[in-house]
């Protein structure tokens, strides 16, 4: 059984041990370390896991998972590196925080520590999350199958470069609330249109089910599956005509952008907090 400790109980960590122990995971092979004590005691009760403190949560832990927010990941690993030091046991450590290089978290670990980077999503909640995993400098192959395999059991898993992590988190990590915020206006807009707001819910989150499960079936494209929607001088390519006069592609493109482009600047907030920290 692989024990995995996660530090920072927040949205991401619960999607987690949510996704953990829905999917089979004994709530004794789970630690959760987080820092507000009302908080720790709300996930220990509802996953029935232990919530303890970073040491203790850290010792024996096959998978050390950071789930911190970015800027506080130096600091952080900073901790779990003197924790684990004296360790005769192989810890992996790994970062699910946007934007921060493994770079970061092996100048704060002993040298030649196995550190992962995982961009998750929060749909690990109901077992469909998708993630993103690459390795750091001195993780091997084996580090990457343990990682892969626990973020399998809560949903779709790929294997990138470390480069493509500020492309992946602006795709996957954001994604859901973009499909959310579609959701919302559809919902709104049915709701201008005359219909029940309970009943615009169920035709437009049933309708993102339906979608969802056509784009994943494995069968037709997403533009396909578009053309069968839109019927010769129908609704549909009405809509369609609106939405691309509206500049829905160019809203995407500009947002994916946006989100990279904070992703790299996560990224050089942690790395200078890194150097101040080998520099004082
Ligand atoms: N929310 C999301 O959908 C996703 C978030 N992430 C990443 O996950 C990380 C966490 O994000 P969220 O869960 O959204 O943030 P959050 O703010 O909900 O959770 C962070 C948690 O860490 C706790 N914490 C802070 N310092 C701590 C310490 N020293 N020891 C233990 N616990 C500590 C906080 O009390 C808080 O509960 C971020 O780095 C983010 O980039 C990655 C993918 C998706
Ligand atoms: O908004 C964020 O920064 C995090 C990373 C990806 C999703 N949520």
């Amino acid at each position: 059984m692989t024990r995995i400790a996660v530090v920072g109980g927040g949205r991401i960590g619960e999607a987690l041990i949510a996704g953990l122990r829905e999917s089979g995971t004994e709530p004794s092979d789970i630690v959760v370390v987080e820092a507000v004590q009302a908080r720790a005691d709300e996930l220990a009760k509802k996953y029935n896991v232990l919530a303890t403190g970073l040491d203790i949560g850290c010792e024996g832990a096959d998978v050390i998972v950071v789930a911190v927010k970015p800027q506080d990941v130096p600091a952080v690993v900073d901790r779990i590196g003197d924790a684990i030091s004296d360790s005769v046991h192989e810890s992996i450590v790994v970062s699910l925080a946007a934007g921060v290089p493994t770079q970061v978290l092996e100048n704060k670990l002993s040298a030649g520590s196995p550190v992962l980077r995982v961009m998750p999503n929060t749909a690990m909640l109901v077992g469909h999350g998708v993630s993103a995993v690459c390795k750091g400098r001195y993780a091997r192959d084996e580090h990457l199958e343990q990682v892969v395999t626990i973020m399998e059991s809560v949903g779709l898993v790929v294997v990138v470069s470390e480069a493509q992590m500020d492309a992946v988190t602006a795709i996957s990590g954001s994604g859901p609330a973009y499909f959310f915020l579609l959701a919302e206006a559809m919902i709104d807009a049915g709701v201008e249109r005359g219909l029940p707001r309970d009943v615009a819910v169920k035709l437009a989150t049933g309708t993102a089910l339906g979608a969802g499960a056509m784009l994943t079936g494995g069968g037709e494209g997403p533009a396909e599956l578009r053309y069968n929607v839109s019927s010769p001088g129908g609704t549909t390519a009405a809509a369609i005509r609106t939405l691309e006069a509206s500049g829905l592609r160019a809203a995407v493109a500009d947002a994916v952008e946006a989100a990279a482009s904070r992703s790299r600047s996560l990224a050089q907030a942690a790395t200078s907090d890194d150097d101040d920290d080998e520099n004082g």
